[in-house]
């Protein structure tokens, strides 16, 4: 895919600085903080709202496409927490609407199907680097493979993690196309050495990285792919799913904020 063109200086004809200025918003904004988590969870933000005291930063994040609330929690200004769209192009919306808000530091929390041995649901996988498999990556870089996280957060992400969950650094692939994600394709990718996939994750890192804004992935394997046909068939979470998956938000915002 030849998407991005070699030699193209020219300016976007909609960047988001000018879009969140725009007459397409109705509300003005506000400048965010440094470090922005954005969650790729539908339920996060309701959760931390239920149990941090929070601050409204902006009941809209002013993007393209739909917006989310941005919040932050008392004491720790410096960090915000908003929730991305889904799929590649609606995040890397997101992630280009808080860049223009003036963050400067991107942790994404989300949830990955897992399709290898070695992973199982409710493990926690930082990805040591994700195979781009989605449409967006190519508008901003002509030529990638698989993209890295930034490695301090990365390390950082790692350690902490740790102390909670099982955690996984095998890399990762994000598809735009989860009812495509065949038996044969899924192979594939375990020669590639990826254990998982999402729908967000080389998009917000590729992004991120052609803005040099440092970004972590952090994944909770939210349901475990059949390896064969012959396996037991595909469903979602597992017993005790829901209070892991509200552990894993709750752990990742205290991440956030002894960052
Ligand atoms: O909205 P929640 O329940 O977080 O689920 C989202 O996450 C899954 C993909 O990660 C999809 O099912 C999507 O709807
Ligand atoms: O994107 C996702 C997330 C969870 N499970 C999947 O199979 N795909």
């Amino acid at each position: 895919m030849k998407w991005k063109l070699p030699d193209d200086s020219t300016a976007p004809v909609i960047t988001a600085e000018e879009h969140v200025k725009s007459r397409h918003i109705k509300k003005e904004s506000c400048m965010l903080p440094e470090t922005c988590v954005i969650f790729e969870i539908g339920m996060a933000l309701k959760f931390v709202e239920a149990n941090f005291k929070t601050i409204t930063l902006l009941e809209t994040l002013p993007c393209f496409l739909e917006g989310y609330e941005c919040i932050s929690i008392e004491g720790h200004e410096g960090v915000c927490f908003t929730r991305g769209g889904y799929g590649a192009p609606a995040a890397v919306d997101t992630l280009e609407t808080v860049r223009a808000l003036g963050v400067k530091r991107v942790i994404v929390v989300g949830m990955c199907g897992g399709f290898s041995d070695s992973i199982n649901v409710c493990n926690v996988l930082i990805p040591h680097k994700i195979l781009c498999e989605e449409g967006t990556s190519f508008h901003y870089f002509d030529n990638i493979e698989f993209v890295e996280p930034d490695r301090s957060l990365y390390n950082k992400g790692r350690a902490y993690f740790s102390n909670a969950f099982e955690v996984l650094t095998d890399d990762a692939v994000t598809s735009d196309a989860f009812y495509r994600q065949t038996y044969a394709k899924e192979a594939k990718w375990r020669e590639k050495g990826c254990v998982a996939v999402d729908m967000e994750s080389s998009a917000l890192l590729s992004v991120s990285k052609y803005y040099s804004i440092p970004a972590v992935s952090i994944l909770l394997c939210s349901d475990k792919h059949p390896l064969s046909e012959n396996d037991v068939k595909w469903d979602w979470g597992n017993l005790g799913f829901k209070e892991t998956r509200e552990e894993f938000v709750r752990q990742s915002v205290n991440f956030a904020l002894q960052l």
